[in-house]
């Protein structure tokens, strides 16, 4: 098991700085005592998910399953936004190859952290939307930050959040919430997302949170991590597997989709309503 001894948890400590120094948009690192990482998106300013920083996200998830990693508290460098979900100017006119590769990346992180074998947290220190609330629900405990918004919008931009994402906002908030929540695409204020189950706390400060989150990750200091692994993938398999025989499939048509000119018009529209920044015309 890792970090039995503290030789093997200086290697591991050493070798997550080493790694961390290789990526500008994750940084990653790991409490010696604990033995527990944090992974902190800073793709300025607003985590916004390109192919770059998805590719980062989940090259981080392969090594801290690799190196047997306690446990990932996963937190935003910024404290106004987690992440502001994927990048909507990379969506405007793009590259086919890129977008393939953006979503198939996307899938990728998904399964990884949705399957992941040790426990994880995410610190949702600032606004959360679409793809950001995606990263909070794929881990299995969520601590958020007053006065910020989290939820699946998908809807209110003009099309459907995948199944595996659907998936997984029903089995945090039930059927019922999830139908209300998704075909109106809502998002919500801290305090509304709580009370839906969408997140388990609310903290007040960033230390508070990671406080809370290092707490639930105690929880599981006596239990066997192969029980835990082994249950947490009886409880989420059967989701993960119904992506993996379906993503090449599900690619195709994201691109397809992304590439019509009508999704490219109700984009264009979307950013020009609601993004500071604007379009080059
Ligand atoms: C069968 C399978 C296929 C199914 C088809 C599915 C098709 C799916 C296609 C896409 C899926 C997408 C999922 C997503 O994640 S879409 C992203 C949705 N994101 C949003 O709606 C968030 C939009 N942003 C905001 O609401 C706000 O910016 C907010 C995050 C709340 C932060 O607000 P605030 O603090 O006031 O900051 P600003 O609005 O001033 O923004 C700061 C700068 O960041 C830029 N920005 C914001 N969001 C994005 C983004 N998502 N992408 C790129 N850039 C973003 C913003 O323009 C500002 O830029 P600048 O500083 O230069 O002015």
């Amino acid at each position: 098991m890792a970090f039995r001894t503290a030789r093997n948890l200086a290697y591991f400590s050493n070798y997550i700085r080493n790694y961390s120094t290789n990526g500008p948009l994750v940084n990653v690192t790991v409490n010696e005592k604990s033995g527990f990482a944090t992974a902190t998106l800073q793709r300025p300013s607003v985590n916004s998910l390109n192919l770059e920083l998805l590719t980062e996200i989940s090259h981080t998830l392969q090594q801290l399953e690799k190196n047997k990693c306690r446990g990932l508290i996963l937190t935003s460098a910024s404290n106004k936004v987690f992440s502001a979900g994927l990048d909507l100017f990379e969506l405007h006119k793009p590259n086919a190859d890129k977008i393939k590769q953006m979503w198939s990346t996307l899938q990728e992180v998904w399964i990884k952290l949705y399957g992941s074998s040790y426990p994880t947290v995410a610190v949702v220190n600032g606004h959360a939307p679409a793809g950001g609330c995606m990263l909070a629900l794929s881990c299995e405990y969520r601590v958020m930050l007053n006065n910020f918004i989290i939820g699946l919008n998908e809807a209110q931009i003009g099309f459907s959040a995948p199944m595996w994402l659907i998936d997984g906002m029903r089995n945090t908030i039930g059927s019922r919430q999830a139908e209300f929540a998704l075909t109106a695409g809502t998002l919500f204020k801290t305090e509304e997302a709580l009370k839906i189950g969408l997140v388990d706390e609310v903290a007040q400060s960033k230390e508070e949170a990671i406080e809370k989150a290092e707490k639930f990750l105690n929880k599981f200091a006596k239990i066997p991590p192969h029980a835990r692994s082994m249950t947490k993938a009886a409880l989420r398999g059967a989701n993960i597997q119904a992506l993996v025989r379906n993503k090449d499939e599900e690619v195709r048509s994201y691109v397809d989709f992304v590439t019509d000119s009508q999704f490219q018009d109700s984009l264009g529209e979307f950013i020009e309503l609601n993004l500071k920044q604007k379009l080059s015309k």
